[in-house]
């Protein structure tokens, strides 16, 4: 029987990078939101001048909405804004694991993760991994994760990610492909509440390859694949993506699949930037993340919109609260 009672765990939010705009936003967001109990993990100086009172806090049970509820974690040194420093990133990666068990053991209703600068973190702490959709996925268990940019005017899934162009041709297989189908159709069910997904996937090639003519993946197994899994996943496609994301074409399907990370990434961004949210579908907790990265062109000048990590703080708590009635 679903449960009635609301989920009253806070979620965490990782700080990110220090020298970017992601403590600016988080502490922008605890003065909007009075509703939704959360904390942040990582150095506390790092808050301190955005306007938002502050409470450290040593267990997430302590967290509330009355003040910037901060677990302090090891992230040493003062933030310079637009300036990230190489002694920080291994505080900042940690600061990830440590929601993330946090996460897996129950504590927290989700993750939120601020902006972390991905050459920052290779470069101060050799970080391994493109993103933080990657990371959490290992810290998961190697999990197959999707990458799910939402708004409320278009949700859009790159079926790769955070690699070269040049490589998206070989690494988009069949497999890859039926693994994002899957796990964007069990995403869309589960955490948007949508009983029959529409999927809509774009070709790889301009004009979705015109017959063969303009690239083959197209003919030669893109149609294929989705023809077969239409009945199960609600997809269908390869369809044109330069003429897929105008408002016509988004009203007929709930979430797109792109091919490459900047097909997906321009229609969402262009259409909406500050509302925009990035969710990972696929773990065994909830994550997500503003869309924008760590500007540090407007780093420390106070002029950051937090409309973004608002909407995925309320995202990941709306989230919690469905999962939560339905378990
Ligand atoms: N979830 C994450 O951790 C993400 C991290 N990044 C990383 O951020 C770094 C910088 O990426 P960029 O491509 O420069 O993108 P960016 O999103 O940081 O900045 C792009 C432009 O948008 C502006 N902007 C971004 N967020 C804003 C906000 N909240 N309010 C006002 N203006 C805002 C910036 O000032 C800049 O002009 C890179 O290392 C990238 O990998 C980028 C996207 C997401
Ligand atoms: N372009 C999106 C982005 O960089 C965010 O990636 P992730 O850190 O959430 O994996």
């Amino acid at each position: 029987m679903p449960s009635s009672r609301a989920d009253t765990r806070p979620l965490a939010i990782t700080c990110g990078e220090p020298s970017g705009i992601g403590p600016e936003v988080i502490a922008k967001a605890r003065t909007e939101i009075s509703d939704v109990p959360f904390f942040v993990i990582g150095n506390p100086d790092h808050f301190a001048g955005f306007g938002a009172l502050m409470r450290l806090i040593n267990d997430p049970s302590e967290a509330g909405n009355d003040a910037l509820c901060i677990l302090p974690h090891d992230v040493p040194g003062p933030a310079r804004p637009g300036w990230p420093d190489r002694q920080q990133a291994a505080g900042v990666i940690s600061a990830i694991a440590r929601a993330v068990d946090l996460a897996l053991g129950g504590r927290v209703s989700g993750v939120v993760t601020a902006p972390i600068h991905k050459k920052a973190l290779k470069d101060g702490a050799d970080f391994p991994h493109p993103g933080h959709t990657e990371y959490l996925a290992a810290l998961a268990g190697n999990v197959d994760v999707v990458m799910m940019l939402a708004c409320p005017a278009l949700r859009v899934v790159p079926a790769t990610i955070h690699i070269a162009l040049d490589r998206v041709s070989t690494e988009l297989t069949p497999d890859v492909l039926e693994t994002v189908l899957r796990v964007t159709h069990a995403g869309l069910r589960r955490d948007f509440g949508i009983a029959a997904p529409r999927i809509a996937v774009a070709g790889l090639n301009p004009h979705a390859g015109e017959g063969g003519t303009m690239g083959r993946q197209e003919v030669e197994w893109i149609a294929d694949l989705v023809a077969r899994l239409a009945p199960e996943l609600g997809c269908f496609g390869p369809l044109p993506a330069d003429t897929m994301f105008h408002a016509g074409a988004r009203a007929g399907y709930d979430a797109a699949v792109a091919m490459y990370h900047d097909q997906a990434l321009i229609p969402i961004k262009t259409i909406d930037f500050a509302g925009g949210v990035n969710v990972t579908l696929g773990l065994p907790f909830i994550r997500t993340s503003p869309d924008h990265g760590t500007a540090f062109d407007i780093a420390g000048r106070g002029v950051a919109d937090p409309t973004s990590i608002i909407a995925a703080i309320r995202m990941a708590w709306d989230m919690g609260q469905l999962r939560n009635a339905l378990a």
